[in-house]
């Protein structure tokens, strides 16, 4: 079946879970090839389901809504657990096939599973604290009873950024609120999903409960946004496909959650720890080869240090090792596919026509492919292309400024607000300019923000609601009062 080296092979399954049963491509008219970005070898082919199945697949939730989300919340919160602990038990096998169909790091594969993991434990103890109220009411002889109940059955349509990661971000709270959800993961990274879902069957999630369904995109969205059984749909990836799942399901008013694209700005004050500052920018700007939601696109560095901090990030790019995610001391792999590149050459040639300066790399890589130089671009200025749009690439442009003022207006000048990051040692600046970036997650010294405690999300067009933290369970929660009369 598979030739990847797993320590238990039948968490390689080319096979979609549906309604309690596993479905091959020779149940479905048509398959999709699933590609190995390190070198274009077809990994496996999964099908492409028919509408009529994913309705089978929505009813099937439907109908086992009612017994999970009756069950103790105590019982739902063990199988989430089970969940996570056979994924942490099998994380090597899960990130091999997570590089196999994405191309990052075995290690950046392993870190992406096991610290996403963490989001069905975090999710499995609130299960057992979505609490209620009773609230005094204007007239004696009443009470007001405010309930929390599941949302409904969710849908959730997922990335190739983070294929593995990205599912239990939304299934673990869904879960945790007694909603059954079904997961159409990124045709070009299916396979995380589906080994999720072999792990989800072995942890006792019920059949119905945790459902994969690969298939035409468009043609599942409509399903999603449309079919009355669905009152909820979770969205990671473009702004563009997110702004079509709101008009979509506008006229069922479905729920939606969404995180966006992001324009993340990274900002370096000359009072900052230099060194801390290009190591933060190596992580936020080259993990996963700088195709992260939250990625630095654009480095404002004080005038001042500016050139120094271009030349030392420019150093550290240039050592980082580049090759299949699988090679022992593989730092950046290939990108998911030729757009990257292209995408990432048409910004580097926009702003090297317009003036910048290459500090480091600025071609495709000696190994083919979608394999690219990590680049660092100086000298470059708020009115070229990669400034305004996510780059989504091992590209790091660095933009000098003069004040504090003229950073954050730069900074704010983008209709996205994902992620903000600022390096600084003075406190009055700390909560100056963290409380003035127009984003909902603030990085300050630090280049790695997410985790399963926190509130991930964006303000403005990267997105609605929050994954993580005690925010994250309300997005799959419906708030009910029940007026008591007559006491
Ligand atoms: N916020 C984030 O983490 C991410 C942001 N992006 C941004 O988006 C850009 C484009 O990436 P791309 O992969 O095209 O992102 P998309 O938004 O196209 O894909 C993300 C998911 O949405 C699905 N999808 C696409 N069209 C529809 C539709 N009409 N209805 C329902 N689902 C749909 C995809 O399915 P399928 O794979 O089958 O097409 C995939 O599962 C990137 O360069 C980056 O800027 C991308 C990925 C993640
Ligand atoms: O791209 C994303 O969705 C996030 O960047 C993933 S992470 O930063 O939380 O790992």
């Amino acid at each position: 079946m598979t030739d990847l080296p797993l320590s238990d092979p039948s968490l390689f399954t080319d096979a979609c879970r549906v309604a309690g049963r596993w479905l091959r491509v020779e149940d479905a008219a048509a398959g999709i090839a699933v590609t190995n970005p390190a070198d274009g070898s077809t990994v496996a082919t999964v099908p492409s389901l028919p509408v009529e199945t994913l309705r089978e697949a929505i009813a099937a939730a439907r109908d086992a809504m009612p017994a999970w989300a009756a069950r103790p919340a105590k019982e739902r919160a063990a199988i989430l657990r089970r969940w996570h602990d056979l994924i942490v038990a099998n994380a090597d096998d899960l990130a091999q096939i997570l590089t196999a169909e994405q191309g990052k790091p075995l290690a950046e594969a392993r870190g992406e599973i096991i610290a996403n993991a963490a989001y069905l434990e975090w999710f499995a103890e609130e299960a057992k604290r979505v609490y209620g109220d009773v609230i005094p009411t204007p007239a004696a002889d009443r009470r007001v009873l405010v309930l929390k109940q599941p949302i409904g059955v969710c849908a959730a349509i997922t990335p190739w950024n983070f294929p593995n990661g990205m599912i239990t971000r939304k299934a673990g709270p869904a879960l945790a609120a007694g909603c059954p959800i079904i997961v159409k993961p990124a045709s070009q990274t299916p396979l995380s999903a589906l080994s999720l879902a072999v792990l989800a069957e072995r942890a006792g999630v019920p059949d119905g409960i945790f459902q994969v369904v690969t298939g035409k995109a468009s043609q599942i969205g409509t399903e999603f946004c449309t079919n009355p059984d669905i009152a909820k749909i979770s969205f990671t990836g473009s702004t563009e496909v997110g702004r079509w799942l709101i008009r979509e399901s506008a006229d069922d008013i479905k729920r939606l959650s969404l995180e966006l694209g992001g324009n993340a700005p990274f900002l370096v004050f000359d009072d900052a720890d230099l060194d801390a500052a290009v190591e933060g920018a190596m992580i936020a700007k080259f993990r996963n080869s700088g195709q992260t939601c939250v990625c630095a696109n654009r480095i404002y560095v004080h005038d001042s240090i500016a050139d120094a901090f271009a030349e030392k990030l420019g150093a550290a790019a240039a050592k980082l090792q580049v090759g299949p995610g699988t090679e022992p001391g593989t730092e950046q792999g290939p990108l998911i596919d030729m757009a990257a590149v292209d995408k990432m050459e048409a910004h580097l040639r926009d702003a090297l026509d317009h003036g910048a300066e290459l500090v480091s790399g600025g071609a495709r890589h000696a190994l083919g492919g979608s394999y690219f130089q990590p680049t660092v671009l100086k000298g470059v200025t708020q009115d070229m292309l990669l400034a305004h749009e996510e780059t989504f690439a091992p590209l790091a442009p660095v933009i000098a400024f003069q004040t504090e003022a003229e950073a954050l207006t730069m900074a704010n000048d983008t209709e996205f607000g994902l992620a903000a990051y600022f390096y600084t040692r003075d406190l009055a600046r700390t909560f100056r300019v963290g409380e003035a970036l127009e984003a909902g997650i603030v990085g300050v010294n630090t280049g790695l923000i997410a985790n399963e405690a926190a509130p991930f999300g964006g303000f403005k067009q990267s997105g609605l609601g929050r994954e993580g933290s005690k925010y994250g369970i309300e997005e799959y929660l419906e708030i009910k009062y029940l007026c008591v009369a007559g006491l």
